[in-house]
């Protein structure tokens, strides 16, 4: 359909796949973290954009995130974190998300090929599957995420890919900056990423990249992925399936 044409060029208008797909092996290997700007291109990205406000507008999608508490003035003030739903694509009214999803796929499956290829990093893992896309969003009031590591236990997750969705996000007025303490980085040099509107982020998803969403003030939104790699995943499942799991 129409429709489908006008994303099957999405990559000739904005930077060609193999592009795309070679910069990420190469910041996979060299920083572990690789930041791709105008992803999706403004028209595709707003058009994501408003499916995700339509479905953060319609009660019931997003579970209310969870509690966090910050000592203001010494009194307790619980804040709610990020507010989260689970999607697969195929809902109604999701069609550029969905679009968005497999044009991530695309950059994740052809980049691993490649890294095989060159015996990049990227190319250690055999990623053949991913979760389904968690779409966030922190309503602003000082909410935050306490710094963490996605995958701290072998779960077989192996990168995160997070996409923003906020336009003319200013981090001085707004807050809500994404900081990566990546492991090795010489003289705990971190990673200050803006969460800005057609951004598109990947970072090993384990102990390398301990991660924090410092408190934001106005409603930010992301859509995350998690790629599988196939024998992480399928360790995990055993040991998950003997029971040796804490
Ligand atoms: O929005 C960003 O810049 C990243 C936020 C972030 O790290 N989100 C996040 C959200 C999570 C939700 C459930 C389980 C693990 C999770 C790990 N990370
Ligand atoms: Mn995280």
């Amino acid at each position: 359909s129409l429709q489908h044409s006008s994303w099957s060029n999405v990559f000739e208008q904005r930077k060609d796949l193999d592009e795309i797909c070679q910069n990420l092996v190469q910041d996979m290997d060299a920083y572990g973290v690789c930041v791709v700007d105008n992803f999706l291109g403004e028209e595709k990205g707003k058009a994501v954009l408003g499916e995700v406000l339509g479905m953060y507008n319609t009660k019931g999608v997003f579970k209310d995130g969870q509690l966090v508490s910050r000592k203001g003035s010494g009194d307790l003030k619980t804040i709610r974190g990020d507010r989260i739903t689970w999607i697969n694509g195929t809902e109604k009214y999701c069609n550029n998300i969905k679009q968005l999803i497999s044009q991530v796929d695309a950059v994740v499956v052809r980049a691993n090929k490649m890294a095989m290829a060159s015996s990049g990093k990227l190319g250690m893992y055999n990623i053949d599957s991913r979760t389904k896309a968690m779409v966030a969003c922190y309503p602003g009031l000082g909410s935050h995420y306490v710094k963490h590591v996605d995958n701290p236990n072998r779960d077989g997750r192996c990168i995160t890919a997070i996409y923003y969705l906020n336009l003319n996000w200013n981090v001085k007025k707004s807050g809500g900056l994404l900081r990566i303490f990546p492991e090795g980085w010489l003289g705990d040099k971190v990673a200050d990423i803006e969460p800005v509107f057609d951004r598109l982020l990947f970072f090993w998803s384990d102990r390398r990249n301990p991660h924090e969403v410092q408190p934001a003030f106005d409603t930010r939104y992301a859509i995350t992925l998690w790629y599988f790699d196939a024998i992480e995943r399928k360790e995990a499942r055993q040991r998950y399936e003997t029971g040796r799991h804490s």
